[in-house]
């Protein structure tokens, strides 16, 4: 996307430039003309980073992409790494909270069914009886029962007449309670005129009974809210209103400084419905509240990832850069040699063909493997240029012996190649004038190249027509073997290394090698086995298909040309 919208910045840039410089040349130049100039050419610039622009130097291009990898990037890189920590840090945090609150609720929720439970039962037990000395020790006795009830009152008609210390004399009126749920429960916080003497508790009521809650488990519940930096509220289901509160949410450095709303975490759990709901809040800190020096660890941490990322990026695209200014510049100066591997007929050894293999040694690189290169050329599009070259050096270098002994060159081909009706054309101009048979050159193309589209198969039977031959390359590497083997647009099919690898050893591609020969068998094309390294692989190949053809080490190594005739001629 960012690629994308700097590919439309950069055309509009261009475009533009030009009119600039067109500008430039008709009036006196005052300075802002100058300045939007050198801007768009920085847009320009950075636009042809994600696409092959003709127009901009290499050295050009390669400097702004360093400009670029060393300001823009590592910053990119910054952001990206401060984002991803300060997420999992409010990740962390939020898990933290998570089970400190569920620990807190848990413990809420069975508070709050111990006194609903003890006022249902004790509503049942003590309804209309007066305050007798048993009466006082049955509510003793029931008091035992309860963790969190201090003391247990009976009123009558609103007034309280007794509880489990005594006969409360004169009786005291019970106030209206501050709350009252749905279900007729009422709540009173704080109430110092129940018990008298300056005790102040938490009281629940309903019907006759009065319950003293134990001011330690509210204590208890504080610390723990307290402790873990919490807020604990309790809230009115139907209303929302917040009734009790205990905890404050700790204040955050930068935010609050600024005046800056912070992100609230709340997880509330709610009783039996019209009852109260409990909330555990907890503000979500960030990366700014963390100390001087973990703020400074953290920042020289993300500044290190992003120029890590710069420096292996850097030396990345330099390598590759370099490599691919240098190969354009190969393909320009046609700068390749070819070497020539023999094809021979396995069961004599006879030479029947060779496939001519680029090589390109370069001054600065060394020699590069085509496994290299021409990949790298294939993503460049300069793989049709090396086809070319390639055709040009070995029709050339190797007409005559082919001519002399009746062989065959195989040249290595890409889809794209065969898809080009002006190859087809430059090939059988190229055979003609050296005046080789066209079924003396065989292209191959490889079979992991999806080759299978419309206009490739219309090449291939083009080619065909001509008299060229075609043959399947790295047989078994790909995914549609056995499309290929079904079709009958080819002459030759050329078993990959890997599977001939495969002879005389127990692994799963012996398995394969074994279904395919049954398969090879019937088919009436050539086949010709690659990478024989080993005499028990040519005893076998020998065994199994005797017309098979083979190359590998065991019988040649790629040649150079004078070699390859030398060969042949001493045949
Ligand atoms: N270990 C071992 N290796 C053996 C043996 N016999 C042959 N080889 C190597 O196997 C490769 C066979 O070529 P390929 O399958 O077409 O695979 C070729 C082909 O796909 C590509 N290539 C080479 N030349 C050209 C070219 O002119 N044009 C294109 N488009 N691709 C080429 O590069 C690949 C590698 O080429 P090379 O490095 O020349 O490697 C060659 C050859 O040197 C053996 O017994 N043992």
């Amino acid at each position: 996307m960012p690629g994308g919208v700097c590919l439309i910045c950069g055309k509009i840039s261009k475009k533009l430039l030009s009119v600039v410089k067109s500008q430039l040349r008709v009036l006196t130049t005052p300075g802002w003309l100058l300045g939007v100039k050198a801007s768009l050419f920085r847009c320009a610039l950075i636009s042809s980073l994600f696409k092959g622009d003709t127009d901009m130097s290499e050295a050009r291009k390669w400097r702004a992409k360093k400009r670029f990898l060393f300001s823009v990037f590592p910053l990119c890189v910054f952001v990206v790494f401060m984002c991803v920590v300060s997420w999992g840090y409010r990740v962390l945090q939020q898990r933290v909270i998570d089970n400190s609150a569920v620990i807190i609720l848990n413990r809420v929720s069975e508070v709050a069914e111990e006194f609903r439970s003890a006022l249902n039962h004790l509503n049942n037990k003590y309804s209309d009886v007066s305050c007798t000395p048993d009466t006082v020790r049955q509510l003793k006795n029931d008091l035992w029962k309860y963790e969190f009830i201090r003391e247990i009152g009976i009123s009558h008609h609103g007034l309280m007449t007794c509880t489990s210390s005594g006969a409360v004399l004169p009786p005291v009126q019970v106030p209206v309670p501050q709350v009252v749920t749905q279900i007729g429960t009422g709540l009173m916080f704080n109430n110092a005129s129940l018990l008298g003497k300056g005790i102040a508790t938490d009281v629940i009521t309903r019907g006759d009974i009065v319950l003293f809650v134990s001011p330690m488990m509210m204590e208890t519940m504080d610390r723990n809210v307290r402790e873990h930096g919490l807020m604990l509220s309790l809230v009115q289901e139907e209303t929302g209103k917040v009734i009790r509160q205990s905890g404050t949410l700790p204040v955050g450095r930068l935010y609050d400084r600024l005046g800056l709303k912070r992100h609230v975490y709340g997880i509330e759990r709610c009783g039996p419905k019209g009852s109260m709901c409990v909330r555990i809040s907890a503000v979500l800190n960030d990366v700014t509240d963390l100390p001087a020096w973990g703020l400074v660890a953290l920042v020289s941490t993300g500044l290190g990832v992003g120029l890590a990322a710069s420096y292996l990026l850097f030396f990345y695209r330099r390598r590759r850069v370099s490599m691919d200014v240098r190969l354009k510049r190969a393909i320009r100066n046609e700068n390749f040699s070819l070497v020539y591997q023999p094809i021979v007929r396995t069961i004599t050894g006879e030479i029947v063909g060779f496939e001519a293999l680029i090589r390109w040694r370069d001054s600065l690189l060394g020699d590069v493997s085509p496994d290299i290169f021409i990949p790298l050329a294939e993503q460049t599009g300069q793989a049709q240029a090396i086809t070319r070259i390639v055709t040009k050096m070995a029709l050339r270098e190797i007409s005559e012996t082919l001519k002399k002994h009746n062989l065959f060159v195989s040249i290595n081909v890409i889809p794209d190649d065969i898809r080009d009706v002006t190859f087809i054309d430059y090939l059988s101009e190229l055979v003609n004038v050296v005046g080789l048979s066209p079924h003396q050159v065989v292209l191959e193309i490889t079979e992991r190249a999806n080759a299978s589209t419309e206009d490739v198969d219309v090449g291939m039977r083009v080619l065909r027509n001509r008299g060229f031959n075609i043959a399947i390359d790295d047989f078994g590497t790909g995914y549609s073997n056995i499309s290929w083997l079904t079709s009958n647009n080819y002459d030759k099919i050329k078993i990959d290394k890997f599977i001939t690898d495969a002879i005389g050893t127990d692994s799963i591609n012996n398995k394969t090698l074994m279904n395919l020969i049954v398969l090879l068998r019937e088919i009436e094309k050539d086949i010709v086995f690659e990478g024989v390294e080993h005499l028990y692989q040519v005893h076998f190949i020998s065994r199994e298909i005797p017309k098979a053809f083979s190359q590998g080490w065991y019988f040649y190594r790629p040649l150079d040309k004078t070699m390859a005739a030398s060969v042949v001629a001493s045949h």
